[in-house]
């Protein structure tokens, strides 16, 4: 059994081609970038107040008003010493513009602006090329593109972008005792979560499932399930029946679809025994059907490869250190990821651990992760990883 170490080193050592394509900026958040961006021009590209008020010439305090500029104007001024002129936020400053007054430390009389403090030289002006200069490196290649980065390529003026294709992804989920939720259920039978939590994590993070179908445990109606679905994804995700029960068959199935394993089973709780593996440039991983190890698995194994397949920079959800709140008596032999809750800059580990359990994970907000067995003091920081 290999480590997790081990196991995100054969993820994100996989050798991917990200495919760039090109899409309006309407369409671009949640991509990463296929392209470096340059700054086309100063930004600002001119000086320009930061308030509305008054831009004024020389240091006094009376000046005569000699004229308005807008924002948008393209209005010269050759101001002269004593001389002032109304303006607002964002509007070009003329070149001689010794400060902007904001209205509030002003009186005007007809023509004439009374300053009520001394004026501070070059105050309120926002400079040109402040924030960006002409030809400067804005984002590299494998930037993840958040609203902020939108925003911002849309203040250089362009309109598309090139970013790098997310995967196609299909999911299976297996199982006899399965039915879909809103059907009436008989004794025995449990209902289909797995792939409705991994259709919502997969659109939390800016991916989509294409397909999802539910087979029986019957090898040869999984083996020909995968084949259906393997041809047309790039990743395809099965749930359940990856164990070493007798109806277990997802991983001969892969296997005679010729999946190349890559790891099987993780040293790790939940989640142990997960399949990763690997046909062309084609990725499987089987998830352990118990909900929670199935997503445990997703945020700690399957995103990673998703964000690297999509061209991340910096694949994989941040760990972070939390001062835990309580004292926790941690038995598992193996190493554990617990679900969480952040609150008020500490970290309670929930109730409710088991990997059949998933109510802990929907009331907690992370993941708080322990290599070794061992009581933890409260206050101790510990490492969690919000999801
Ligand atoms: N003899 C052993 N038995 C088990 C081992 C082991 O090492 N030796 N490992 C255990 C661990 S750990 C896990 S995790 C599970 C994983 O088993 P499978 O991946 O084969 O999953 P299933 O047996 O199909 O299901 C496990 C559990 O989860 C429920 N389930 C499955 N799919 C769904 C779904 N789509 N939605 C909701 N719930 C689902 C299923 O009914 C079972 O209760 O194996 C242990 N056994
Ligand atoms: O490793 Mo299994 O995922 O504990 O339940």
């Amino acid at each position: 059994m290999i480590s997790i170490e081990q196991a995100s080193e054969i993820i994100l050592g996989q050798d991917t081609e990200p495919v760039p394509i090109e899409v309006s900026l309407e369409e671009a958040r949640g991509y990463y970038l296929a392209e470096e961006i340059t700054s086309p021009f100063d930004l600002p590209s001119f000086d320009n107040s930061a308030m509305d008020g008054y831009a004024v010439c020389g240091e006094s305090s009376t000046y005569r008003i000699v004229g308005e500029i807008q924002a948008g104007s393209g209005d010269e001024y050759d101001l002269q010493p004593g001389e002032a002129v109304r303006i607002f936020t964002g509007a070009r400053v003329p070149p001689n513009t010794t400060s902007v007054v904001m209205q509030e430390k002003t009186r005007v009389d007809g023509a004439v602006l009374y300053v009520d403090d001394s004026v501070d030289k070059g105050s309120n002006i926002r400079r040109r090329g402040n924030e960006l200069s002409l030809g400067e490196r804005v984002f590299s290649p494998g930037h993840y593109l958040s609203p902020a980065s939108i925003g911002q390529i849309g203040s250089l003026g362009m309109d598309t972008v090139r970013v790098y294709r997310k995967p196609d992804i299909r999911i299976i989920s297996t199982g006899d005792e399965l039915i879909p939720p809103g059907r009436k259920k008989k004794e025995g039978q449990i209902y289909e979560s797995n792939s409705y939590a991994l259709n919502a994590v997969l659109e939390q993070y800016g991916f989509s499932c294409l397909e999802r179908t539910h087979i029986r445990d019957d090898f040869k109606a999984i083996k020909e399930g995968i084949s259906g679905y393997l041809d047309r994804s790039d990743v395809l995700l099965l749930s359940g029946g990856i164990s070493v029960g007798d109806y277990d068959f997802v991983k001969q199935a892969l296997e005679e679809n010729g999946v190349e394993e890559l790891f099987y089973k993780v040293y790790q709780k939940p989640g142990k025994p997960l399949f990763f593996g690997r046909k062309g440039d084609k990725f499987v991983f089987a998830l352990p059907g118990n909900p929670a190890s199935s997503l445990t698995c997703f945020y700690i194994h399957v995103l990673p490869l998703l964000q690297k397949l999509s061209g991340a920079e910096d694949p994989g959800l941040q760990r972070i250190l939390i001062p835990l709140k309580h004292t926790f008596d941690n038995r598992s032999d193996r190493p554990i990821f617990l679900k969480a809750k952040v609150e008020d800059q500490t970290v309670t580990i929930l109730n409710r651990q088991s990997s059949s359990m998933i109510q802990s994970m929907a009331m907690g907000n992370s993941l708080v992760f322990f290599e070794e067995p061992g009581k933890v003091p409260k206050g101790e920081r510990v490492t969690t990883i919000l999801i």
